[in-house]
């Protein structure tokens, strides 16, 4: 059986900023003309948007990779690097976004609603920007950032006044193409319709919007056929009708039965859902009314007219139609209309009452950055002998990805960033020693310094305009280049336990953290060398 795709994984990754460029103006007799280095462009974002037009999830089964263009690095001579563009991906009304774990990110409902799926990187500042009254010519620029990766699932549940709810066969499709301009698949054998197919119908002054979905069998709202699938339309959709063959020659089937049978997944599918949102009317009270089709056949007029009055003892309204013949259709319309009226005013009724937004004009969705208040926050983890101070904050984090480790100026730079943020002062405050280990970022890839205070000399060595940096010019402490090896001497080293550790782990014996490991080994070493 062909899949049911409007429930699919989407995988999407940001463009990456593009780089600031290190440039320095060159003209005749002036060969220092002042840095000129351009702004890397910030990398396109991956947005999904709901478009009047798209009716499946069906393009993501098929490409569910999206990643959105790079920024262009800066150029010289002030030339800014180009924005990726946006890649904006067009979904049907009524699209949810969930996360793997299943919690909803989005609701997309309304024409135009938007969600950003994965925000590009940031460009980075080239070294024109970066130069100030203090740092009149940086000989440094920052890197752009990469592009966010979400990994979501896109589930389609279909918005429409009304839905047709039936058996395989019974003539959803052909009656909304009776009905309306959609032109769905209509064929004698079950589960013709894998999709659901919206029509818009007008009746006199009243349009709307018809749902023809995938047939409903018993057992649905545990699954069977595509019974879940199918509910999960009709969920959305303000009023019912039954499409019900009164042709068929199934054995144990008749209309009656049917109905029942219908009613019965609905209300098994309602104490479901009624968990998720207590909001919505429930399914068994939406408005509704019954269709008895093809009537073209006689056999089947004569059973319709024999099940009519007991459906209408049970209240509800009955039409009698053939969509072969088309009779039928301009009562059933006018009917329609009514239903879609009185699912409106109960819908507005219940709007009242709570006072909300309404449920079919919301608001267009679009995420934003959360933004915690605090810049930063540091937390001290005892492990082995040592203490490590763990930094997380999306402003350190990300200046540390804008850092290009092999540039000493840029270096100093980060530093001073963090010092002016804070992070220095409130390292001392909660007790930080220099030499003691500071991580920047998520534990599985963030950067690890051994801290050294730039504020240690005095204050006054700040002073000086960073080209002629004072701390770059004290000889007693390691300088900036050594520091960078010792830096790459101890990542080296960690990946290279790391990958001991690993085969280790592999075969089962060994427990320890890198980190808690890598600093035990460290303070063995250190004990060796002082015996
Ligand atoms: N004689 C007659 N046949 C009809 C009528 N309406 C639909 N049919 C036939 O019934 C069969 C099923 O019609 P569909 O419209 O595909 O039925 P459906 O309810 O959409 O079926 P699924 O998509 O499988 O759930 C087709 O062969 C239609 O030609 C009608 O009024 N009279
Ligand atoms: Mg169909």
């Amino acid at each position: 059986m062909a899949s049911f795709v409007d429930r699919v994984i989407v995988h999407a990754t940001g463009g990456n900023g593009g780089h600031g460029c290190v440039s320095v103006k060159r003209e005749k007799f002036k060969p220092l003309g002042g840095p000129d280095g351009g702004n890397g462009g910030d990398g396109g974002s991956v947005i999904l948007r709901v478009d009047g037009q798209s009716t499946t999830l069906l393009g993501f089964h098929h490409a569910p990779h999206q990643k959105a263009p790079n920024g262009e690095p800066g150029k010289g001579d002030m030339r800014h690097g180009f924005k990726g563009q946006d890649l904006v991906l067009s979904v049907p009304d009524g699209t949810v976004v969930k996360d793997r774990e299943g919690n909803v990110l989005a609701d997309l409902l309304g024409e135009g609603s938007e969600y950003v799926l994965a925000a590009g990187g940031q460009g980075g500042r080239g070294n024109a920007a970066l130069a100030s009254p203090k740092r009149k010519a940086p000989g440094f620029a920052l890197l752009g950032t990469p592009g966010e990766e979400q990994e979501v699932e896109l589930e389609l549940k279909s918005i429409a006044d009304i839905a047709l709810v039936g058996f395989p066969s019974a003539g959803k499709s052909s009656l909304i193409a009776a009905m309306s301009a959609a032109r769905p698949k209509i064929a004698d054998y079950p589960f013709t319709t894998l999709v659901p197919n919206l029509g818009v119908v007008q009746a006199g002054d009243t349009r709307f919007t018809v749902a023809d979905v995938p047939g409903l069998i018993p057992g649905a709202s545990e699954g069977k056929g595509l019974g879940l699938e199918f509910l999960r339309h009709v969920e959305r959709c303000a009023a019912l009708v039954h499409v019900i063959d009164c042709a068929t020659l199934e054995p144990g089937r008749d209309p009656l039965t049917d109905l029942d049978a219908l009613e019965e997944e609905l209300a098994h599918y309602a104490q479901d859902i009624a968990d998720e949102d207590p909001s919505s009317i429930p399914l068994t009270q939406r408005p509704r009314l019954v269709v008895l089709n093809k009537v073209d056949v006689p056999e089947a007029r004569e059973l319709a007219d024999f099940v009519r009055v007991e459906l209408e003892q049970r209240g509800y309204p009955v039409f009698e139609i053939s969509t072969a013949s088309h009779e039928g259709l301009r009562e059933l319309s006018f009917a329609m209309a009514a239903l879609v009226s009185e699912a409106r005013a109960q819908e507005e009724q219940r709007e009242q009452q709570r006072q909300t937004v309404p449920v079919l004009q919301p608001e267009p969705v679009r995420r934003r950055r959360g933004r915690d208040r605090r810049e930063f926050v540091i937390t001290r983890e005892d492990r082995a002998e040592e203490p490590l101070y763990h930094v997380r904050g999306e402003k350190p984090e990300r200046w540390v990805l804008q850092t290009d480790f092999n540039n000493d100026e840029a270096v100093g730079y980060l530093a001073d960033r963090f010092a002016k943020l804070g992070i220095e002062d409130e390292l001392f405050r909660i007790g930080a020693k220099p030499g003691n280990a500071v991580l920047i970022g998520p534990e599985e890839n963030g950067v690890v310094f051994d801290w050294e205070p730039t504020m240690v000399g005095g204050a006054e060595l700040l002073g000086g305009p960073r080209g002629s940096d004072l701390r770059l010019e004290e000889t007693s402490r390691p300088t900036r280049r050594e520091k960078r090896e010792q830096f790459y001497d101890r990542m080296d080293a960690k990946s290279e336990a790391r990958a001991e550790l690993e085969q280790e782990r592999r075969a089962g014996v060994w427990t320890e953290s890198v980190d808690a490991r890598d600093r035990r080994r460290t303070s063995e070493t250190k004990e060796t060398n002082e015996k």
